[in-house]
């Protein structure tokens, strides 16, 4: 069945063994489910089976010229090419051992399909979500991947048009009346895309809810299928739109952040598990203008949850215009300056609110407590992945930028541990400083993770994605010692590799005691899951996908039940 939502078809309508050429054939099938069958496991071969999942795929309708150009990008790196296909599944062939206590499926969200028809999206987060699932057990690896149903992706593919506003697309209104309408469905948050694309957690609970920045875009999925299931109704009386797209996470809370565009502040809210109920927990007012910073993500310590305030600010402006303007829905505002509050978790009362030096983060990676020798918390040290105050980042993740790039210019901008340390004494400024020498990590840094038993405490490793230049994304894996400020690094010329994820080994003490997953787009347009040891940094195993996947952004462990 051809779904107007073109996907590009599928590189074999196979017999058998599947094959993974390099480039796409025209022809509409998609890529059946695989079965692993004989031999040793080292030389087993993937065979297609005959429980091949007919899911529609089409042909993408772009003109021979955009097609052959596009065929140049997709040879190069699937990191930046929409899915192939709906969804597949199959058991994949490891090389090397995935340990056995490795029990669970790791997900991971993304916009993997940045096309209707041809109309070409233009920004990396613009794209539809793509799911991947990796399930390991008993040392072996089955992969799945899907679209989420949302209804801004269900109604891209029967209207066979933009239907909800995304991150840098807007519909285009058919005509004067449309735009009003258009206007009023912005205010009510009716036109605002439900396109779950950035991130995906497990609540205490056990569902499985995918996130982005608005808040209608919480969509529960079901991590075995990766059916999706339905919205996350939120079953109270909060209000907003948009949210943080990256809430707190643990098995006895959900912590939200809500940016409030009316009345520059935030709310911090607090979910429990088997709830749909967020409770105020207090509000924070911006002590900058015009409006709330952009807050992709937070950090937390064991007793308080710490509200960024960035000088890059939502702007009403750029959310009314039609045309994506340089910085998006947002403008930097260095004047207004930038600030960290701090408040108690249990009260909702701000303990410290201190300016700080500009700073452009998404990422947050962990915050803890500072104490003196008794035992009273003297600071709050934050960690995030700073981009130097620089915007210019939010650019570089334009499709055609990512898509362009022939790997000589160095064109990625510098990043760093960005470590803030906020005193609690009303003190009226904070410091913030790289954690270790940027040069360590090749001066690129995010998608970033850690020991999430170490949430709100003193930790001393971070994963992310650091650089090797010349380079015009992340490019390396990256280990990083935040006591020993050392880090070390994984690199495979041309590729990139996404969120390195850590998952701990059941019983370990160490930190560092488990495995990093990552998923790896190739320069020759495959990919392969990629396993390595937490504590080496050394590879362990990787098993290849039967073709490249589009980059995606954050993944969340379910443990095997
Ligand atoms: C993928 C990622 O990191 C960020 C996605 C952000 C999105 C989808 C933001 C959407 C928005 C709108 C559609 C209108 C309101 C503002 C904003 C939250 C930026
Ligand atoms: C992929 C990314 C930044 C890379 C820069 O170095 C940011 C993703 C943000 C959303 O989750
Ligand atoms: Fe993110």
């Amino acid at each position: 069945m051809a779904s107007s939502l073109s996907l590009s078809p599928a590189n074999t309508c196979a017999k058998n063994v599947i094959n993974v050429p390099r480039y796409f054939s025209e022809e509409l099938c998609s890529l059946p489910a695989v079965k692993v069958i004989g031999g040793t496991r080292k030389h087993r071969r993937l065979v297609v089976s005959n429980v091949a999942s007919q899911m529609p795929a089409a042909a993408a309708v772009a003109s021979p010229l955009d097609r052959a150009a596009a065929e140049v990008e997709e040879r190069k790196l699937a990191a930046w090419t929409s899915v192939r296909q709906e969804r597949w599944e199959g058991e994949l062939v490891v090389e090397g051992e995935i340990p056995k206590w490795l029990k669970g499926t790791y997900v991971r969200n993304g916009p993997g399909l940045w096309h209707i028809g041809d109309y070409n999206f233009r920004h990396l987060f613009d794209g539809y979500a793509t799911l991947v699932r990796l399930y390991f057990n008993d040392g072996r690896l089955t992969m799945a991947h899907r679209q989420i149903e949302s209804d801004a992706y269900k109604a891209a593919k029967k209207n066979k048009k933009l239907c909800y506003r995304e991150f840098s697309e807007v519909p285009k209104p058919d005509n004067f009346l449309a735009y009003v309408g258009e206007l009023a469905n912005l205010f009510s948050g009716a036109s605002l895309t439900d396109n779950a694309n950035t991130g995906v957690v497990k609540l205490g609970d056990g569902r499985v809810v995918c996130l982005t920045e608005t808040i209608k875009g919480s969509i529960v999925i079901d991590p075995d299928t990766l059916e999706t299931i339905g919205k996350f109704e939120y079953d109270d009386s909060l209000g907003f739109l948009i949210h943080s797209a990256h809430p707190i996470v643990t098995d006895s809370e959900f912590l939200t952040l809500l940016p409030d565009l009316i009345n520059p502040g935030y709310v911090v809210a607090r979910m429990e598990p088997g709830s749909n109920e967020r409770k105020f927990i207090g509000r924070v007012n911006c002590r900058g203008g015009p409006a709330p910073g952009w807050v992709h993500s937070f950090p937390v310590t064991e007793h308080y949850v710490i509200v960024p305030e960035m000088s890059l600010r939502y702007c009403a402006q750029n959310l009314l215009k039609a045309e994506p303007s340089p910085l998006y829905k947002f403008e930097w505002h260095p004047q207004s300056r930038a600030f960290m509050h701090v408040m108690c978790k249990s009260s909702g009362k701000i303990v410290a609110s201190v300016e700080v030096p500009l700073y452009v983060t998404f990422h947050f990676i962990n915050a803890y407590e500072e104490r003196d020798e008794d035992g009273r918390v003297t600071a709050v040290i934050a960690d995030c992945c700073e981009h130097n105050a620089d915007t210019t980042i939010l650019d570089n993740l334009r499709l055609h930028n990512l898509r362009s790039y022939n790997g000589q210019q160095d064109v990625l901008p510098d990043a760093r541990v960005g470590r803030f340390t906020i005193p609690l004494d009303g003190s009226p400024y904070g410091k913030l400083e790289a954690a270790l020498d940027p040069n360590e990590h090749g001066r690129g840094m995010d998608m970033c993770s850690f020991n999430p038993s170490f949430l709100g405490k003193k930790y001393r490793y971070a994963y992310a994605c650091g650089a090797q230049r010349p380079c015009n994304f992340p490019n390396t894996l990256t280990k990083i010692d935040l006591v020993g400020k050392k880090a070390k690094n994984w690199y495979d010329e041309g590729s990139i590799p996404s969120e390195p994820f850590f998952v701990a080994r059941p019983g370990a003490t160490d930190e560092d005691d488990g495995v990093v997953i990552s998923m790896i787009s190739d320069k020759n347009g495959e990919g392969y899951t990629l396993v390595l040891d937490g504590s080496t940094f050394e590879e362990i195993a990787r098993a290849k996908f039967p073709y490249g996947l589009p980059y995606g952004l954050h993944g969340c462990w379910v443990p095997k039940k």
